[in-house]
């Protein structure tokens, strides 16, 4: 790679700066100097293999570091200018030839260390581009498996794309070790991160699968939709740019209720209105009157229709349903009666058709069939290979469960090997749990199925088929309603994005709900299957459903195997360590107020905070060792550790702002504007506490500056800092509270003044008394009572007068002393000697001019 010349994106940076000054041919090389920082892998190396090595920045660096008479050969598609003590040539490295010519020039040794920075020619297509510089990077893998030592290292660039993990999974195989990290020398905008793995296992036989581009990156069918999902997860839509309907604008809004009943479409009423009104009766709407007369219409569904922005699934349903029984009532055409005048027509007709055309109906009718029958089995034929494949990839760890759709199904779920919910609904599980074998006959448990919705014992098919066809219409008018119900409210939208953020659970059912029995809860609602009282639910210890239940950490699961990646191995570590000290600090607090010690609430801490220059920016948990780059981490809570200084505040005021804080949680002050506009968008849901670690993570993480000159240091520390977004209503926030804080008078002077009304206040007990006393005196007349009284208030009343202001001279001793002057006591005023003249003589002109 020529050297270019770099203009625009601000590529003439500082490293390009400092890469000239000391004599660098790219940028690039500071990256694998931090690199190397980090992981010190060149000093430990004697054979080196540089893949797309031009113009040879990395191999000046590695020339420099590692031991003299190392061997280095650099490899690039163009050619690289002669680099003393490396061996160089042109080639490319995914051919027969490179691998040749690497092997001639390596003889009988093995590499050390194998770096690769390739990157084929980044242009606009990035899905395109990232593919291939993925392709490029396992390209460069197969060939350092050739050449690599066991034990050695490969140290790659990678692109966070799409087949960013599919890599890394990869590199697991083959090494003990694998860290991504972004040193940071490589620029924000660069998608490119490193990847450090080191131990290779230097494995007897690959599997050529794992180096093959086609096995790795092969793409995976998308998963069929999870309907269920959208019901906890509604869609977040786009903002209508193209305005609002006029009546969008009213927040509230009311329908009649026979409206609902006439519509074609209820849920899109359900989602849109507020209120559904029953009594029209006074406009003249017979159909309003007669639909609150009816004794279908109870006072549940009054109250449903109350306020349809609160329904949950079960009034949800409650409402429809009622909607489909008022319709038939008035005899409006329902799907039922439809299907019934079909067969009737049908029926009509049959007995009108000669016999012949009747078999040859249901001929065709059985032509028909078979072709459905045929069509459905190849696509089940297809689906099985799918799977088949995608367990093949599962196999070889390059898919999750999750990733190929049995997620979805989970281990109870449609064909599942182990039919547990067949078991589960046959209530084998119980005998199963006491340890003895149960054997379900399939008829059984279909039976046992059958009877699911059909509380009252009904046994008749059509009629549960009926019954699950409704709870499925009505089910999918939920999912819609709550969309819908989704795209109009925007509290109700933050609410949902919190509780996917959460990975929480629906909570539409009400806490008594969750008492109902069981046969109840059937009849009432499917999905309140999953109200088991407790003890069914330890009897059902074998069945868990994996991906309902959160993990340990409340990390989805998904998120709990991203997490489980290596490069997060640090980050749980130092998560622990935050844990553990939020512990030991939460151990502290609380043996804290064991003692009695006066431990002071945040609040007042900063209810002492003067101005905000003092307000400096701590971490909230004292205790908790300062990250490596404290200074980056712009969120920042402030926490009293500073006891001292709270315990000279004003008591009365901390007395009241404890009484006021029942909540012994440390209370957070936001100082900050960009804490401020990271807590709004965490309190709104746009962030979440995952998003903040992710955040963390950033080329910021890495500091190394040793070696560096001043200059560059001094502009680095100007700029290395992840710049936060901050929006406009958090700065204006922020300004109020610092003018508030300004606003307040300093602490010395509270202080006094705070004195000043304690010594009032003795004063006042203390005259209280002595009346009190002269009152109850009782050899004094009430007149000498009330007038020696009358003394004691006027005298307490009457100013001091203020001691004399001394004047003293500022010599002797005394010249050039700050303080309070020798032999002085009370007021004093210090004075030069020319000022005490200059003064006198102006007194005695003035005295003069007088007399005259
Ligand atoms: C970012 S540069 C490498 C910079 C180098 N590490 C340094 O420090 O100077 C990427 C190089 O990859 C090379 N490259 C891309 N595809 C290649 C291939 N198939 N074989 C060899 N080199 C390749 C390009 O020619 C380019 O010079």
């Amino acid at each position: 790679m020529a050297i270019q010349k770099k203009h625009g994106k601000g590529r003439l940076d500082k490293w390009y700066k400092l890469a000239k000054e000391k004599g660098y041919r790219a940028r690039a090389a500071f990256k694998l100097i931090q690199l190397n920082k980090k992981y010190g892998f060149l000093e430990k190396s004697k054979v080196l293999l540089d893949l797309c090595a031009a113009p040879g920045s990395w191999c000046q660096v590695a020339a420099e570091t590692m031991p003299v008479n190392s061997l280095i050969i650099g490899v690039d598609l163009s050619p690289i200018k002669a680099i003393p003590k490396v061996i160089t040539f042109q080639s490319d490295i995914t051919t027969e030839k490179c691998r040749a010519t690497i092997r001639g020039h390596l003889k009988t040794w093995k590499a050390d260390t194998v770096l690769h920075d390739g990157a084929p020619n980044v242009g606009t297509a990035w899905v395109q581009d990232s593919f291939n510089q993925a392709e490029l990077t396992l390209q460069a893998m197969r060939l350092a498996t050739d050449f690599l030592i066991e034990g050695g290292t490969f140290v790659t660039k990678v692109f966070r794309s799409k087949d960013y993990n599919s890599l890394l999974w990869v590199f697991n195989q083959l090494f003990t070790k694998v860290e991504a990290t972004k040193p940071p020398s490589s620029r924000n905008v660069s998608a490119e991160i490193f990847v450090v793995c080191r131990g290779f296992k230097a494995p007897k036989r690959i599997d050529p699968r794992l180096l093959d581009p086609r096995t790795v990156f092969a793409e995976l069918a998308d998963p069929a939709p999870n309907n269920e999902a959208k019901v906890y997860n509604p869609e977040i839509k786009k903002r209508k740019r193209g305005g609002y309907e006029e009546d969008e604008m009213l927040q509230f809004k009311e329908l009649p209720a026979s409206e609902f009943i006439n519509t074609t479409d209820p849920i899109a009423i359900l989602g849109q209105y507020n209120k559904l009104t029953l009594d029209g009766a006074a406009n003249g709407d017979v159909a309003l009157a007669a639909l609150n007369k009816l004794p279908e219409t109870t006072d549940d569904i009054r109250l449903c229709c109350q306020d349809l922005k609160v329904l949950g699934r079960k009034e949800f349903k409650m409402l429809l349903k009622w909607r489909l029984r008022v319709r038939e009532i008035f005899g409006f055409p329902s799907k039922k009666t439809a299907k019934q005048s079909l067969i009737e027509e049908a029926e009509e007709v049959a007995t009108m058709e000669p016999m012949d055309e009747e078999l040859k109906i249901q001929e065709e009718l059985q032509a028909l069939k078979d072709k459905e029958s045929s069509k459905k089995k190849r696509e089940r034929r297809r689906a099985n290979e799918q799977k088949q494949k995608e367990i093949v990839r599962m196999q070889l760890n390059m898919t999750a469960p999750m990733d190929i759709g049995m997620e979805e199904a989970g281990p109870m779920g449609e064909g599942a090997m182990f039919a547990l919910k067949t078991l589960d609904q046959s209530s084998a599980v119980k005998r199963i749990a006491k340890g003895k074998m149960a054997l379900i006959k399939e008829d059984e448990a279909k039976k046992d199925h059958d009877s699911g919705l059909g509380s009252s014992g009904e046994t008749d098919s059509e009629s549960d088929e009926e019954e699950d066809r409704l709870e499925r219409e009505l089910d999918g008018m939920y999912d819609q309603y709550k969309t819908r119900k989704g795209e109009r409210d925007a509290k109700y939208r933050a609410k949902r994005l919190r509780e996917e953020k959460e990975d929480g659970e629906w909570e539409g059912v009400s806490a008594d709900e969750k008492g109902v029995s069981d046969d109840e809860v059937l009849e009432e609602d499917s999905d309140d299957d999953e109200e088991e009282d407790e003890e069914e639910l330890a009897q059902k210890a074998l069945i868990r459903d994996l991906d309902a239940a959160p993990a340990a950490d409340g990390l989805s699961k998904r998120a709990t195997r991203f997490f489980q990646q290596d490069i997060f191995k640090d980050v749980a570590a130092l998560l622990d360590d935050d844990e553990e000290a939020e512990e030991d600090s939460e151990e502290k607090a609380e043996a804290a107020q064991e003692d009695e010690v006066d431990v002071m609430d945040v609040d007042d801490e900063v209810e002492d905070i003067p101005a905000p220059k003092a307000v400096k920016q701590k971490k909230q948990k004292a205790p908790v060792a300062e990250p490596e780059d404290s200074d980056d981490d712009d969120f920042e809570i402030v926490k009293s550790d500073r006891k001292d200084e709270v315990e000279d505040d004003d008591e009365s005021d901390w007395e009241d702002e404890h009484k006021r804080r029942k909540d012994p949680r440390p209370e957070i002050d936001i100082i900050t504007a960009e804490a401020m506009t990271l807590a709004h968008e965490l309190a709104t849901g746009k962030k979440s506490s995952h998003d903040l670690i992710d955040d963390g993570f950033n080329k910021h993480a890495l500091k190394d500056r040793d070696g560096l000159p001043d200059w560059f240091i001094e502009d680095e520390s100007k700029h290395d800092r992840p710049q936060r977004p901050i929006t406009k209503a958090a700065a204006r926030a922020i300004q109020e509270k610092t003018r508030a804080y300004n606003a307040r008078p300093i602490k010395k002077v509270r202080e006094a003044k705070a004195r000043k009304k304690f010594h009032a206040a003795q004063r006042l007990e203390k005259l209280k008394k002595k009346s009190d006393m002269l009152a109850n005196e009782e050899g004094m007349t009430e007149k000498e009572k009330a007038s020696s009284i009358s003394k004691l208030m006027a005298k307490a009343s009457k100013a001091k007068p203020r001691k004399p202001l001394r004047v003293v001279v500022a010599k002797g001793v005394n010249r050039g002393k700050s303080g309070r002057p020798n032999g002085v006591k009370g007021r004093y005023k210090m004075v030069d000697p020319r000022m005490r003249k200059d003064m006198r003589a102006m007194k005695r002109t003035a005295a003069k001019s007088k007399k005259r």
